[in-house]
């Protein structure tokens, strides 16, 4: 099975197109409760530097408070859980939707996740999104082509015991993306296997391969909350309206670049005000 490799000219034009900002789409991000709200926040930050037109976080009531002195651009409303976030989501211009950065193991949690899938709508699932559904089949059985899971090494083993059985703990990279490849047809959700070596892939079998070696080797991106902002680039994206295997190619491609052009020293917030030089870069 052939693995696409993902570069600068394989890239869809990210260009936005003129228009009102609902015609770049509306993300909405849930954070986690107080003291929990940073990877949110992140995501959020992310989304809106890719270009989605609004974004909104959905807050507990009462991280309401911390979250409102962080934000600006950014929106707020409140989701404590899922009977909350289900009456958000009667707005259907909200159509991207991020659920895992620092969102909490609780029943709130869960319940929110479940109501963000069957939503039907285009996710992001990341970080304890995906321990919760690695928890609970029904969740794993409601996933759709539409949902983004983002795991790491420790995440995927969760979700997909079966499959990473036989990875072991340093997989060269033609056996993660067969591992990617089972895990996408698995669950039925285009799956984005984080690390240096970044394997995407999609239920029907397509599947692309992202480097950050060589020329691209970005050894400064093992830092806390990273891969909370390439969970919000890539809903942002969706928000925009690329397809999820896209905004996953496309996210993974910018978020490498973004580490690329800040260089050592980064942290995980450099990396969303860096998007625009790097937006700049490939052109209007
Ligand atoms: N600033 C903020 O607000 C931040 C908030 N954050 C939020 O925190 C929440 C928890 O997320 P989390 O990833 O930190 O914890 P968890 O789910 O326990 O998984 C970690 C375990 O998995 C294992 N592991 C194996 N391979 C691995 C790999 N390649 N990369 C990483 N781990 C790997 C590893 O086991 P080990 O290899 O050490 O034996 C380890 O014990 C989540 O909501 C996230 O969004 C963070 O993003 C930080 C910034
Ligand atoms: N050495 C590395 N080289 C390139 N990318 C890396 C490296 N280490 C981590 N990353 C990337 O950084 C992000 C880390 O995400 P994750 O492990 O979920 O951390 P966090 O939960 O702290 O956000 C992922 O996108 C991963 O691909």
């Amino acid at each position: 099975m052939t693995i696409q490799t993902i570069t600068r000219d394989s890239l869809p034009d990210l260009g936005k197109a003129l228009g009102h900002k609902f015609d770049a789409g509306h993300a909405l991000v849930l954070s986690g409760g107080p003291g929990r709200t940073g990877a949110a926040r992140m995501a959020a930050r992310g989304a809106l530097r890719v270009g989605a037109g609004l974004v909104t976080l959905g807050v507990p009531p009462a991280a309401q408070l911390e979250v409102a002195t962080q934000v600006t651009a950014i929106m707020l409303r409140r989701a404590g859980d899922g009977a909350g976030l289900r009456a958000l989501l009667e707005d259907d211009r909200l159509n991207a939707l991020c659920a895992g950065p620092g969102l909490g193991l609780d029943d709130d949690a869960a319940q929110k996740v479940r109501v963000v899938v069957q939503s039907g709508r285009a996710c992001v699932l990341d970080g304890d999104a995906l321990t919760l559904i690695a928890r609970d089949n029904s969740l794993m059985d409601a996933l759709h082509a539409g949902c983004v899971l983002t795991p790491h090494g420790g995440e995927f083993a969760r979700l997909f015991p079966g499959i990473a059985d036989d990875l072991g703990a340093d997989p060269a990279v033609e056996a993660k993306a067969e591992a990617t490849r089972a895990a996408a047809a698995r669950s039925g959700a285009v799956v984005l296997f984080k690390g240096p070596e970044t394997l995407i892939a999609h239920p029907d079998g397509r599947s692309a391969l992202h480097a950050a070696t060589g020329e691209r080797a970005v050894p400064w991106m093992a830092t806390a909350g990273a891969g909370d902002v390439l969970a919000g680039i890539i809903t942002g994206l969706l928000a925009r309206g690329f397809d999820p295997i896209e905004a996953a190619k496309a996210a993974t491609w910018l978020h490498v670049s973004c580490a690329l052009h800040f260089g050592p020293g980064l942290i995980a917030e450099d990396l969303p005000e860096t998007l625009p030089a790097v937006l700049r870069e490939l052109g209007p």
